[in-house]
């Protein structure tokens, strides 16, 4: 292995340690930031993210408020808890954990939540923002991604980032984050439809495998010394996660992100931003 780590679990570790005077220094004044989840359905990989995100917010001392749902649960059952998150005094910003159930239109439920409790960035309101250039909290995984890149000095100004998969979560919103003024990057976003991805992938100075495809991203498709995040989770026949980037990737690329420790503890740790950002904030309106 050639490539340097770029260690998600070190840095979101010390995110949190920051996140912890700033969530006391909030307290002293009389404000508790309070993250609410909402989990419907059995998926086990989601229920240990939901667990993580709990178990983060213990860490830094924000309160913790989980409401949950069968598989089943209908689309008024799952909007009427949005609706009493939205009302909820103790809960100052919640996620809806992704993906609902199938039948399930994510997007009215997302519609439905109060902007001003949006923690995880994915709210309507919150992209029109991003787009915008006006503040708010920023999608999770890609916020994620930046501060990971920024804290080992990796240069993001100027930079080609060639990023694989357009869904919500990562793909789709990482582009709005990265051409902002202060990041400066091109961005070439790739799906199923692209052609000669190998050939994009080459000129790229960083790369963002967010597909979900197993090892689709191989050694000799990586510019040497490039920098690779490997977001892409998949799981081989004994649960172990398969990422999108092969390992042998690691022999070519300059930065590499390992995958489990690389993005998803950055993903937790900047859910925890944004609710002290958004209690931050209330705090110094009016
Ligand atoms: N409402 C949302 N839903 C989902 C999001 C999101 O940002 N908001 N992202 C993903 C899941 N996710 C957070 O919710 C997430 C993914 C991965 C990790 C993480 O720490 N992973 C570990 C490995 C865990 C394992 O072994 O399974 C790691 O990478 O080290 C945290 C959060 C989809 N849904």
């Amino acid at each position: 292995m050639s490539a340097q780590i770029l260690d998600g679990k070190a840095t979101a570790a010390a995110i949190k340690s920051e996140l912890t005077s700033r969530v006391a220094a909030l307290k002293e004044r009389g404000i508790t930031p309070g993250l609410g989840t909402l989990l419907v359905g059995d998926d086990p990989g989601s229920r240990w993210y939901v667990n993580g995100k709990h178990k983060d917010c213990a860490e830094v001392g924000i309160t913790s408020i989980r409401r949950e749902l069968p598989a089943t649960a209908s689309q008024e059952e799952i909007e009427a808890v949005v609706r009493e998150l939205n009302d909820n005094p103790e809960c100052t910003g919640y996620i809806v954990q992704l993906p609902l159930p199938k039948g399930i239109d994510t997007n009215r439920v997302l519609e439905l939540m109060d902007p001003a409790k949006d923690a995880d960035g994915l709210h309507p309101t919150s992209l029109g923002r991003l787009v915008l250039g006006v503040e708010g909290p920023l999608p999770c995984t890609p916020y994620g991604i930046v501060e990971l890149l920024r804290h080992h000095g990796v240069e993001i100004n100027g930079a080609h980032v060639v990023v694989l998969g357009r869904g919500i979560t990562v793909g789709r919103s990482i582009g709005l984050l990265l051409t902002r003024k202060s990041e400066n990057a091109t961005v070439t976003l790739c799906h199923t439809g692209t052609r000669d991805l190998a050939g994009l992938l080459r000129q790229a100075d960083i790369v963002v495998a967010a597909a979900g495809v197993p090892h689709l991203v191989k050694p000799g498709d990586v510019k040497p010394g490039a920098a690779v995040l490997d977001v892409g989770v998949s799981r081989d026949e004994n649960g172990k996660i398969v990422g999108d980037v092969h390992p042998g990737v690691a022999e070519v690329a300059g930065w590499i992100s390992p995958n489990p420790g690389g993005v998803g503890p950055m993903t937790r740790a900047q859910l925890l931003v944004n609710v002290v950002e958004a209690a931050e904030r209330t705090g110094s309106a009016g």
